[in-house]
């Protein structure tokens, strides 16, 4: 009784503290999630830090420390990350970094970070290739939109570093600051400058764009400057397929997820109608993952609309999509040779609007999996479960050792 096939649920952001706005309960444990909890009696469950105790982590430090890539040893920046997961491929010397179109008032303070929340900036983007001009500088770009209010830029050039700040202060009310080199090294100076000018020449392009324009009638708030972070050039991957022995696919909106797996060797499979927001359709989702486990061993899929009611605020609406991802879900109850896992990859509590180190719930269920006591998936009863307190590059040891592909240590 051994599972083939691995599929990985990575509910991101899921993991919560106890919300006001819940009577105190987290919305894992406030929302009525039968197909969880199910999942949960019949496997073995526990807590994870994804990182370590006590770190936050990020949505990019906990996707490589999940999938068995430590961090510390391969993370280098979400840029050259994201930068992939949009579609432009990091060659050797390339510069990545992830952007958010975000809103300035006439006074040039920061109103939004996420521009409400706008999607469908393809048009935006589009503009900023046709428009923007680096070239006095000696600096090539590509420049994509992503899921929602996100999108990559990349650099390229003689003599670019990578030792950046970022224009994102990461809160509202204030002015970006101007992007500065970490170091006193040039190359960096040069990034530096690339940056600033890109910033702009794009806040140029985007003041009087149509869709802006027609944003602002709407009473949207306009996607008038490009927020950039997150600069890095691209690292080395082995291969999962060669780590593990085993063959993958990633399903995720999220840009960052889709950019993750494919530099690690997982095939990209988009989903038409998932959008990476609490409005994606998650049956489509499941559907593609149910159909990439019957040709490939492995399947990471991230459901990312938890994560974006975090950062939010938004406690109730975070209850409520997890009732729709209980749902969605309920196709996997009846997965043939497959150990199923479903953790969150960080918790984003409501009270917080961002990440923090609280361990996430994890549960694993399938063949030969011991079944352990605990009968529901949150962040307290997983608590008790027969895993207790793993990390985040405990997981895939574990896996690998639940599907008779763990190598023996010693004779
Ligand atoms: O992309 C996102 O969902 C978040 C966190 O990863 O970033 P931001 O706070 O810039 O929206
Ligand atoms: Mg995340």
């Amino acid at each position: 009784m051994i599972a083939h096939k691995v599929l990985f649920v990575v509910l991101d952001g899921v993991s919560d503290r106890p919300c006001d706005a819940l009577n105190g309960l987290t919305p894992l444990e406030a929302a009525k999630t039968p197909v969880l909890d199910r999942i949960a009696a019949e496997g073995i469950c526990g807590i994870m830090d994804s990182v370590a105790p006590g770190i936050r982590p990020g949505s990019d430090t906990s996707h490589l420390a999940l999938l068995g890539y430590p961090p510390q040893e391969y993370y280098t920046g979400r840029g050259p990350l994201e930068a992939e997961g949009t579609g432009i491929h990091m060659t050797a010397g390339m510069i990545g970094f992830r952007c958010n179109f975000a809103t300035v008032d006439e006074n040039g303070l920061i109103t939004d970070r996420r521009a409400g929340r706008i999607s469908g900036t393809a048009p935006l983007a589009e503009a900023i290739r046709e428009e923007v001009d680096l070239s006095a500088l000696g600096v090539e770009f590509r420049f994509e939109s992503g899921a929602g209010h996100r999108a990559a830029l990349a650099l390229s050039g003689v003599g670019l570093g990578d030792k950046v700040s970022s224009n994102d202060p990461k809160k509202e009310g204030v002015k970006p600051p101007a992007v500065k080199p970490c170091t006193d090294d040039p190359a960096d100076k040069k990034t530096a400058e690339a940056c600033n000018e890109f910033i702009r020449q794009s806040s140029k392009v985007l003041y009087d764009h149509p869709l802006n324009i027609k944003r602002m009638e709407e009473g949207l708030p306009p996607a008038n400057l490009l927020l950039i972070r997150g600069a890095g050039k691209m690292g080395k991957f082995p291969q999962f397929s060669e780590r593990y022995g085993l063959s993958g696919s990633v399903i995720s909106a999220a840009t960052l997820i889709t950019g993750i797996g494919k530099v690690v060797g997982l095939e990209h499979i988009p989903v038409p109608g998932t959008t990476g927001s609490v409005n994606s359709d998650l049956n489509a989702k499941v559907k593609a993952a149910l159909g990439e486990l019957e040709r490939k061993d492995f399947v990471l899929m991230n459901i990312k609309g938890a994560d974006e009611a975090g950062h939010d605020g938004k406690g109730i609406q975070k209850r409520d999509f997890i009732e729709v991802i209980d749902a969605a879900l309920e196709p996997l109850l009846d997965l043939p040779d497959t150990l199923l896992v479903i953790c969150a990859d960080h918790s984003t509590p409501c009270s917080i609007k961002d990440h923090s180190a609280d361990p996430v719930p994890v549960v694993i269920r399938g063949p030969g999996v011991r079944v352990d006591r605990n009968t529901r998936f949150d962040e307290i009863s997983c608590a008790e479960g027969g895993l207790h307190r793993i990390r985040g590059l405990d997981l895939m040891p574990i896996v690998l050792d639940l599907i008779n592909k763990s190598h023996k240590y010693g004779a």
